[in-house]
């Protein structure tokens, strides 16, 4: 049986409680923090920077995926990862370099994923997939939680995982914006394993957001 993992979001909780949300996300069974890194240039919104994400580290024995959307992220990622990511995201749209970038992140023993925009095609992506860890496709335009999920979104994520299957690859696919209870099913069922909820988490009771995404998400192989 393969466990589909949830990742919880922070963008959505309530920040005057940022601990407590932490915790609790721990304590229902969250298997590890989303963490957008958002730098107002290459999104329309800022939020957190290294200092706030090591404390956070040292706040939650989860493992922190920080999603990176910024401008030149070949020179952010390091700091994220002296912080205590054990992901990094990078946005395809944001490197010129790529591939280059990927390995300094993996030099790092640091798991290194690409993301693309809900207008970028995962074709674009034929070249890197050998290389990286995973694949974020973001299926809502990124720098805001609680927006509608992209349709479209789900095609790409078939295709990804068509890819990995006939190339033999083991790269994850996960999926960031709008992930909701009626939705989860058929994102499984496109081929996603990791999946990411901000709103739909942290704007319920989580315990029970968890219970149903566990059942949901249940796949026997
Ligand atoms: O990267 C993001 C936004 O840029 C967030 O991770 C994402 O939007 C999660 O929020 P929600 O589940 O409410 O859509
Ligand atoms: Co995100």
């Amino acid at each position: 049986m393969i466990q589909i993992k949830l990742l919880a979001s922070i963008l959505s909780c309530n920040f005057l409680k940022l601990e407590e949300e932490i915790k609790d996300a721990e304590l229902v069974g969250c298997d590890m923090l989303h963490l957008d890194i958002m730098d107002g240039h290459f999104v329309p919104n800022i939020t957190i920077g290294p200092d706030i994400v090591r404390q956070i580290h040292k706040a939650t024995k989860l493992k922190l995926d920080v999603h990176l959307m910024v401008e030149n992220p070949s020179f952010w990622s390091e700091k994220f990862i002296n912080a205590g990511a054990y992901s990094i995201t990078v946005h395809q749209e944001a490197d010129y370099h790529l591939n280059r970038l990927i390995n300094s992140i993996k030099g790092k023993n640091t798991r290194a994923l690409v993301s693309i925009n809900p207008a970028t095609s995962p074709i674009l992506l034929e070249y890197i997939l050998e290389y990286i860890d995973g694949v974020l496709i973001m299926s809502v335009n990124p720098g805001f939680g609680g927006q509608a999920f992209i349709e479209n979104s789900l095609k790409k994520i078939e295709y990804l995982s068509k890819f990995k299957y006939l190339h033999n690859l083991e790269f994850v696919i996960q999926v960031d914006g709008g992930v909701n209870l009626d939705n989860i099913k058929s994102l499984i069922d496109a081929g996603a394993d990791e999946i990411i909820a901000g709103s739909a988490l942290f704007k319920v009771n989580k315990s029970e957001f968890v219970k149903k995404f566990k059942e949901l998400t249940r796949v026997t192989i």
